[in-house]
């Protein structure tokens, strides 16, 4: 059986500024008056995002956390997850029982997954401001991300985007996994994505929901300039 005091842990992962931390905002702001929920997010030097978070009041102060990753966000959420195993943690234990911990990727430019060893599922975010061909580029988060959202869909016109083609080339590249096109100004889409995170909650409680490995991200350097 399931220790009932062990969350579900949701990763959310995406290039810089497509949004991630405004999703969180806005899946603790749906759901937070039927669930448990904690944050955990993931900053090189601050605490800019938790602070974001915080002031967005969508969820008490001492539940938004913030792990500072040094140089290599990347490697903090897939290589070496001990600060934010910790994190996650703590948080389970202070607030017990909490039904669900997102866990925010750091804004390094590249886009890195999660270590199933951090998170049960994540959600790879991407915007339409981005470009509509992006999705098609592929890459493990994009093709293997338990979700993928197209991100800021209200901005499609302004960008020269057509949404129902980025989300089909997305759903290309994902071999029958969800996507779902999202703004936060539409609550159609905020229920759809509410929808999912809850019903990913009953699937890992019930045990049907099986943790994978996206994959790592292509070769990088790391640089040490410290
Ligand atoms: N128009 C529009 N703007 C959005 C939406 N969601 C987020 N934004 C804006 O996009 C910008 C980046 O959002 P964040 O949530 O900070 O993005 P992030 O991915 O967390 O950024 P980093 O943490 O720097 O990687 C902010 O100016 C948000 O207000 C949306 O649905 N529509």
């Amino acid at each position: 059986m399931l220790d009932p005091y062990r969350s579900f842990r949701l990763g959310v992962a995406g290039p810089v500024g497509t949004g991630k931390s405004s999703l969180i905002a806005t899946v603790c702001r749906a759901l937070a008056a039927e669930m448990q929920m904690g944050v955990v997010t993931n900053d090189i030097y601050t605490d800019e995002d938790a602070k974001f978070l915080r002031a967005e009041g969508v969820l008490a102060a001492d539940r938004i956390v913030a792990v500072e990753t040094g140089a290599c966000p990347h490697t903090a959420i897939r290589d070496d997850v001990t600060a934010n195993l910790i994190a996650v943690e703590t948080l389970e234990a202070d607030h017990a029982p909490l039904d669900v911990v997102l866990v925010e990727s750091g804004g390094d430019n590249l886009t890195a997954t999660f270590s199933p060893a951090l998170v049960d599922a994540q959600i790879f975010v991407l915007d339409v401001a981005g470009g509509g061909d992006v999705a098609r580029k592929g890459g493990p988060g994009i093709a293997r991300a338990d979700l993928l959202i197209v991100n800021k869909t209200d901005l499609a016109p302004y960008v020269g985007v057509d949404v129902a083609t980025m989300v089909s080339d997305a759903e290309g590249a994902r071999d029958g996994r969800p996507v779902i096109a999202l703004s936060r100004t539409d609550q159609n889409s905020v229920a759809e994505l509410a929808g999912w995170v809850r019903q990913s909650v009953e699937r890992h409680r019930s045990g049907e929901h099986a943790p994978i490995d996206p994959g790592p991200m292509p070769p990088h350097a790391h640089h040490h300039s410290h």
